[in-house]
């Protein structure tokens, strides 16, 4: 675990943040418990997908999301991937629904970080956060931790599987109130897989800073492997309800799903 420091956030020493110019947080087993996940935002997408599927099909945007899981099963067909849920390209609104569904439910079983399954779920979240029904649990550390950042003159953004708009929702719809201001920017998988490199080196360029005066914050041994490979600091946080952390994580660059 070269280069990578395991420490909670208000645990991290003043070391850690010498000389970072932007720190770049991950979300579940970061700055937000996995059991809001997993038994929240998940089930309320799962609940929900068929209902909301069914309200906005003829949306532009429903229809896109349609379009990218379309495109996506057909691609997890072609590269033989285990279990598949196919979806027609075209039939009643009835047998798609059913079609997209039960995809949306096999990618979920899996916790498949597909851009096309993060999208859709963005979508739905919206209107459970609009509606009061989902406010979003930080680790109490969080809020406190990133407003000094802040107020240190350290630019800070997120880099999540969830998509762009649903990590938007979650930091504009927490416990806490709204927490929006104290971001930059945000960056989801249409950047590229969290567990390849490359990413990290997109980011940065977009950051505009060197990699050595970056600090990312995961869960996720292999995303912090990543992250150290293109060259930026990455500590790894230990958390309540995180798996434990072992000393050497498998280098799998490229083997995670992600059509990112
Ligand atoms: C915008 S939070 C939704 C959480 C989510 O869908 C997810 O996959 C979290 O992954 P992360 O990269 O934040 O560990
Ligand atoms: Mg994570």
């Amino acid at each position: 675990m070269e280069g990578q420091q395991k420490r909670t956030i208000d645990e991290a020493e003043p070391s850690l943040l010498e000389g970072v110019k932007a720190l770049i947080v991950d979300i579940e087993g970061t700055t937000t418990p996995i059991g809001f996940v997993k038994e929240t935002l998940f089930p309320y997408a799962e609940e929900n997908v068929e209902s909301f599927l069914t309200k906005r099909y003829d949306d532009e945007e429903t229809q896109q999301d349609i379009k990218a899981l379309q495109e996506l099963a057909a691609k997890d067909k072609a590269d033989g991937v285990e279990g598949v849920v196919e979806i027609p390209k075209e039939g009643s609104k009835e047998d798609i629904i059913k079609a997209v569904v039960d995809n949306v439910k096999w990618q979920m079983d899996e916790d498949r970080k597909t851009t096309a399954l993060k999208q859709l779920q963005g979508h739905i979240w919206r209107e459970g956060y609009k509606t009061g029904q989902i406010k979003a649990e930080l680790f109490e550390d969080v809020g406190p931790a990133l407003q000094q950042i802040v107020e240190e003159g350290v630019n800070v953004y997120v880099y999540s599987s969830g998509s762009v708009e649903a990590q938007k929702l979650l930091f504009g719809n927490t416990e806490e109130g709204d927490l929006l201001e104290l971001f930059t920017d945000f960056f989801d998988t249409t950047i590229g897989n969290k567990k390849d490199s490359g990413s990290y080196k997109k980011i940065v360029e977009k950051i505009g800073v060197s990699p050595e005066e970056i600090l990312f914050l995961t869960d996720t041994p292999e995303e912090a492997t990543a992250a150290s490979k293109a060259g930026l600091r990455s500590a790894l946080v230990a958390r309540d309800g995180n798996e434990e952390l072992t000393e050497e994580p498998e280098d799998d660059e490229g083997e995670d799903e992600d059509d990112a």
